[in-house]
């Protein structure tokens, strides 16, 4: 059976169902077919030559080196939407809590306690910590996706008008979009635009940095900014500055950095916002699930690294599992290994990604070591799989 090393802690609902489905767990990574992980951050560990698959518990894949994982076959899953609601509720709370200065009046609650007249001086202090509400207030979404489209729905019911960017968003996400939304199809435009803007995109190489001085000083004055996605989307220092000149009014922010924790009229949470029970369970299932139907099947859902493929469960026959460069002959090449080896192909998957390409086959018997050796010596072929029940 398989071996897995965790290198956070995950939800015990997702690792109990490995160990009832005979999965052992290894403190050594080294020894693991395949790697759970929350937000270690993997870019400066080696993978050992053997390790199969990492599955991410949770949404942002950017502590994980996906690029280097497929070139050497490694296949990286995340679990798309699982956290999508805790993100959501955290964000709502972020948003009200820059309405009005909840934090402030709490503080100031707390340090009046022993007195007897607290309540006739609340009364007094209260419009120190006064402010607005969201409701007729406009507010931006940047990214879409699951949590972005979760935001912008409650936000709607809340009364306040909503302008989303998302130049990348899938066709399936744009049917479950509220029409009410407004579309902009430039960020200057909803930076302008906007009261609240907040921010739900993956950080990547185009990602990096898009809330920069630039972006910032298209923002109306006052407005408030959240970030409920990666610190790295943010010029922190640009920020800093826009917060003490009083341009914005404040930062709310998911992520603790020594930049952040110093800044002036900012909210700052230590990356709480997948951390609730049903997140955490959710992730861990799904995690999970997708872990065993490759390591079992082979069939790929929800990576960031290689495609989609299905060819249901494992039956009494054999599955080749090709990893392979996006080339010409590829395919001609593995069919022909297969025929000469006396094995009928009974059902094939082939995805691309990118450069990438994985050839999920089933095939009538058993594929010997020498078959699974051509296979490997065959140009553009990264890495190969065998799998077959367990006897
Ligand atoms: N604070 C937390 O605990 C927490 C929890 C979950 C996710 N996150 C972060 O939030 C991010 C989003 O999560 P999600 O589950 O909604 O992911 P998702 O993949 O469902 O949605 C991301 C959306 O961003 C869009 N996008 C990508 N590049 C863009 C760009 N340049 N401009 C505008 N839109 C762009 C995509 O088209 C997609 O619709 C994650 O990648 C992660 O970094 C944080
Ligand atoms: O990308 C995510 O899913 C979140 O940032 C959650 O990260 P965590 O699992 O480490 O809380």
């Amino acid at each position: 059976m398989y071996a897995v090393h965790c290198m956070n802690n995950i939800s015990t609902v997702g690792t109990d169902a490995l160990e009832r489905a005979g999965y052992e767990f290894v403190d050594d990574p080294d020894r693991a077919d395949a790697w759970l992980v929350r937000s270690a951050n993997l870019h400066e560990i080696e993978a050992p030559a053997g390790l199969l698959a990492i599955a991410r518990a949770g949404a942002g894949v950017n502590n994980i080196p996906v690029e280097r994982c497929a070139q050497r076959g490694i296949v990286v899953f995340n679990t798309p939407g699982a956290n999508a609601n805790a993100v959501k509720e955290l964000v709502i709370c972020g948003m009200l809590l820059a309405c009005r200065d909840v934090i402030g009046g709490v503080e100031w609650v707390h340090e009046a306690s022993d007195d007897p007249q607290i309540a006739k001086r609340a009364e007094k202090a209260k419009k120190r910590f006064a402010g607005c509400e969201l409701a007729g207030k406009r507010v931006g979404v940047i990214g879409l996706g699951a949590i972005g489209a979760q935001v912008a729905d409650v936000l709607i019911a809340l009364g306040a008008e909503v302008m989303g960017y998302d130049p990348y968003l899938s066709i399936n996400a744009a049917w479950g979009l509220d029409r009410r939304i407004e579309h902009a199809t430039e960020l200057s435009d909803l930076l302008a635009a906007c009261d609240f803007v907040t921010l739900h995109v993956p950080a990547t190489d185009e990602t990096r940095g898009m809330i920069s001085s630039v972006a910032i000083a298209h923002m109306k004055r006052g407005a408030v900014l959240l970030n409920f996605a990666r610190d790295a989307l943010v010029d922190e220092q640009a920020l800093a500055e826009a917060l003490d000149d009083g341009h914005l009014a404040r930062y709310v922010t998911d992520f603790a950095n020594p930049a952040s924790a110093n800044m002036k009229n900012a909210i700052v949470l230590p990356h709480l916002g997948a951390s609730t029970g049903e997140a955490e369970d959710n992730c861990a299932v799904m995690a999970a699930r997708q872990l065993r139907d490759y390591l079992e099947n082979g069939n790929i859902a929800n990576s960031v690294n290689y495609g989609r493929v299905d060819l249901g469960p494992l039956g009494e026959g054999s599955r080749v599992a090709l990893f392979h460069d996006n080339a010409q002959g590829v395919i001609g090449q593995l069919t022909q290994v297969l025929a000469n080896s006396g094995l009928n192909i009974e059902n094939m998957s082939n995805v691309s990604r990118g450069a990438y390409a994985y050839t999920l086959v089933e095939v009538s018997g058993a594929v010997s070591p020498e078959t699974g050796a051509e296979l490997s010596a065959l140009d553009h072929v990264t890495r190969v799989r065998v799998i077959a029940r367990e006897a």
